[in-house]
């Protein structure tokens, strides 16, 4: 058993307009004050930028912690639509995601930007939540782990540590298809990410990994079992409080 404390983090992308959202956060913040014993994990909500502040309100002194899903790389100035790190942190997040493989793809964003928005999110005091990710196509040429690992040596700056990041895992092919990646594959992924890890930094082995990809409470307790496997990012299943709170509840 790892000393890592899992976390379970909820990436609602672009979902839920206002009522919605703040139902949402307060089903679970019930949840969590009503359980019997305190869940073995971290909770992280990311809602879309306009209900940040609100979750948090919402969210008040509960334990489960508020991210954004982007940032920009500058500190301020002429960036219209971008949020900078600091605004996150100013409005009560702690943590935000970063190269989320649909903002590389929608986006055109970089490994190199990535690694420039991670060390805004640092600079703002917050934790990143790094995503990264093969295409099927990738896998298929059997190119998974280089491409991961190519993803990492540029995404990850030198002021990384187990405190500040979090790598995120989520092949692209299982993101919102209900196909997740096979016990050895995802075994065999975090692996190479922690030896990774180990590599570069001297707290390589207290980085938390996740996996992201159509984990829901029926796959959640097989994947969270797996070795280097520190807790999800979930999409679609953190939309419905009943079925976060079940992924949440499976963390042994
Ligand atoms: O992209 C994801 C989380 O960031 C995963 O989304 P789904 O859980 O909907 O597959």
């Amino acid at each position: 058993m790892s000393d890592r404390r899992p976390l379970i983090a909820g990436n609602w992308k672009m979902n839920c307009l206002r009522d919605d959202g703040l139902a949402l956060a307060s089903g679970l913040a019930s949840k969590l004050s009503g359980a019997s014993e305190r869940p073995e994990c971290d909770i992280l909500l990311c809602p879309p930028a306009t209900l940040l502040a609100d979750v948090v309100g919402v969210l008040g002194h509960c334990d489960i912690h508020a991210g954004g899903q982007d940032c920009h790389f500058d500190k301020s100035g002429a960036h219209t639509g971008d949020i900078a790190a600091s605004m996150l942190a100013d409005i009560g997040a702690s943590h935000v995601i970063l190269g989320h493989s649909e903002r590389r793809a929608d986006h055109g964003e970089s490994s190199t930007i990535i690694r420039q928005k991670t060390i805004a999110a640092h600079n703002a005091g917050l934790t990143a939540v790094v995503c990264v990710g093969e295409t099927e196509q990738e896998r298929d040429l059997g190119a998974a782990i280089a491409v991961v690992c190519g993803q990492m040596d540029v995404s990850l700056p030198e002021d990384a540590t187990a405190e500040n990041t979090v790598i995120a895992y989520e092949p692209v092919w299982a993101i919102g298809t209900g196909r997740t990646a096979a016990v050895a594959d995802v075994e065999e992924m975090h692996a190479a990410i922690r030896r990774k890890l180990k590599e570069r930094f001297a707290d390589g082995d207290a980085f938390r990994i996740l996996y992201g990809g159509s984990v829901k409470p029926s796959n959640a307790a097989e994947l969270l079992a797996v070795e280097n496997v520190d807790g999800a990012l979930v999409g679609g299943a953190s939309l419905k409080v009943e079925d976060f709170w079940g992924i949440v509840s499976a963390c042994k």
